[in-house]
């Protein structure tokens, strides 16, 4: 039986007092890859940071990367955070460091100590992103598209089986959004990673066809298409 990764059953999400989605029930399972898309305002952030625990769970049940949303107190978040990776459109370096030592950083923060595991970790993950020379470059000789990837490197740094991209291509021009759309797909395919993508680019979601779910009128809709939009 498939892996189960992400399940919602009977969620609904606040922002304040007002309810953003109601009634969400959703599956999402090892090595899976979603679109998330819907027009602006209508939650997909909000589903995102329900996700990874920036928004508190208040109703309906959720398990995440083994964890139980419900009840999950702030200190327990950073430990749900390991277990997932999270990528953002407009991430940035530590600006005062190199690659290897902004990765390091980040291992640091969650707990790495040994040196030579930790230099492994980074080679491993910039190998992956296809940027194993690059790890002395500082963050401005670096392209945006090389950003992007420098950015999933750090998703992928603790080996999550769930990876949240919230428009991960919307600062980039059509070939690089290609390049990222490659890796994100190679990533869930070949690491069996699930990854939900939150997206306007239908650019890239006509290109590259996975399930989609959409957000719209307060709901959650599976399997959407795209000619609703
Ligand atoms: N921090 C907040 N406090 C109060 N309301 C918020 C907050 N963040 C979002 N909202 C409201 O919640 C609703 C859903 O917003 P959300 O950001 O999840 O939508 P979205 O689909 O991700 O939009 P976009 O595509 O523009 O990023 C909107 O009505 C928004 O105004």
């Amino acid at each position: 039986m498939a892996e189960a990764i992400i399940t919602l059953s009977n969620v609904n999400i606040y922002q304040g007092n007002s309810a953003v989605l109601q009634n969400v029930n959703l599956t999402v399972n090892a090595g899976e890859f979603v679109y998330l898309v819907g027009k602006t305002g209508t939650g997909k952030s909000s589903l995102l940071k329900t996700l990874y625990g920036e928004l508190t769970l208040k109703e309906g049940q959720a398990n995440v990367a083994g964890f139980s949303l419900n009840g999950l107190s702030w200190k327990q978040v950073p430990f749900l955070r390991r277990k997932m990776g999270v990528v953002f459109q407009d991430f940035q370096l530590l600006t005062d460091r190199n690659v290897n030592d902004n990765l390091k950083f980040v291992l640091k923060a969650t707990g790495w100590t040994d040196e030579k595991l930790m230099a492994e970790k980074i080679q491993d993950v910039l190998d992956k992103v296809g940027l194993k020379s690059k790890g002395f470059k500082m963050p401005f000789e670096l392209s945006g598209g090389e950003q992007q990837r420098i950015d999933i490197a750090r998703a992928l740094l603790n080996s999550p089986k769930l990876i949240l991209a919230d428009e991960p291509t919307g600062n980039l021009d059509p070939e690089t959004s290609d390049e990222i759309m490659k890796l994100l797909f190679h990533i869930s395919r070949d690491f069996n990673t699930a990854v939900v993508m939150a997206t306007h680019d239908y650019i890239v979601v006509n290109k590259y066809p996975a399930r989609m779910i959409r957000t719209e009128q307060n709901r959650v809709i599976d399997n959407a298409t795209i000619a609703i939009q």
